[in-house]
């Protein structure tokens, strides 16, 4: 592998390993990229739940930027869970300074056991510091409540609510389906500013082995995009990665288990992925 591609992942440690920087790391191995991290958090966490955050201090976060920053050609990158407005005004100052393109905004907001992973405070910084330079938000449903101030409960609010993010400067938005009603399906709805949209749809899959999608399917976005693939290819990629994940579950620990992110390569797709108008 003689061009790889290098990435940047700016999110928290979860100890067990099936989200954040843990998740991303697998994710990004599995596409064939090379991973490089910037660790904002150390969390206590396991499939039952969170026990603890340990926020890095700024100067931690500063020095882990600048070390990435001098040294890795970074093709694209994303963030996770930044939990405070120090990191984020961190992580928007290093984005900015070293240059860096394909930006992914996760808006990491609550872990599935109803933990905090972003202070109440920080909300704003995110909105007003880090969405305008994002290529991509890619928020779950609660938090597209939380960025555009809209309740959404059909396709049509879910289009406002969309259109309101970008006001913030992001360039798309991706609005994940997995806290949707539909007992059959989960659907994905992108919205470029320039009017493109796509609507991803795959069979709901009933387990409780979901912890980390979100961040699974952001880091597989970051890695097609570092490798020069067009967005909605990449978007449409990354839903197949988070599909087979979730499909072929490792059955591992007493509560919400992680997706499999072997599965993507280990077991192919079964061409679940339907794009919808
Ligand atoms: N039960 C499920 N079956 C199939 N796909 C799912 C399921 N839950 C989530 N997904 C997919 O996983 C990705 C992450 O979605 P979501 O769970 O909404 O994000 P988050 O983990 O940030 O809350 C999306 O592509 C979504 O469609
Ligand atoms: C350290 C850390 N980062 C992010 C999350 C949330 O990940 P997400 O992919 O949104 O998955 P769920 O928590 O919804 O399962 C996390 N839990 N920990």
């Amino acid at each position: 592998m003689g061009n790889i591609k290098q990435v940047l992942t700016i999110a928290g440690s979860d100890s067990g390993g099936g989200a954040g920087i843990q998740a991303d790391i697998k994710t990004f191995q599995e596409l064939g990229v090379y991973s490089t991290s910037v660790i904002t958090a150390v969390t206590a966490q396991n499939t039952l739940g969170l026990t603890g955050i340990y926020p890095m201090d700024r100067t931690a976060v500063e020095k882990q930027l600048k070390a990435i920053g001098t040294d890795f050609q970074i093709s694209a990158l994303k963030t996770g869970m930044l939990f405070n407005a120090d990191i984020i005004e961190e992580a928007a100052r290093g984005i900015k300074k070293y240059g860096w393109q394909n930006v992914i905004v996760d808006p990491v907001m609550i872990a599935k056991g109803g933990a905090s992973l972003l202070q109440q405070e920080a909300v704003d910084a995110l909105m007003n510091c880090l969405l305008r330079l994002a290529t991509v938000v890619t928020p779950n449903i609660p938090e597209a409540e939380v960025l555009s101030g809209l309740e959404i409960h059909d396709s049509v609010s879910r289009l406002r609510a969309a259109k309101w993010i970008l006001a913030t400067g992001a360039e798309a938005v991706v609005i994940k389906g997995g806290h949707g009603t539909d007992t059959n399906f989960t659907e994905d709805f992108y919205l470029h500013r320039n009017g493109d949209t796509l609507t991803m749809r795959s069979p709901r899959i009933h387990t409780n082995h979901t912890h980390g999608t979100g961040c699974t399917f952001s880091a597989a976005l970051t890695a097609e995009l570092a490798k020069g693939n067009p967005l909605q290819k990449s978007l449409y990629t990354a839903k197949q990665f988070i599909q087979a994940a979730i499909s072929h579950p490792l059955n591992i620990g007493a509560g919400h288990g992680p997706t499999n992110h072997a599965a993507y390569h280990k077991f192919g797709t079964k061409e679940e992925v339907q794009l919808v108008q």
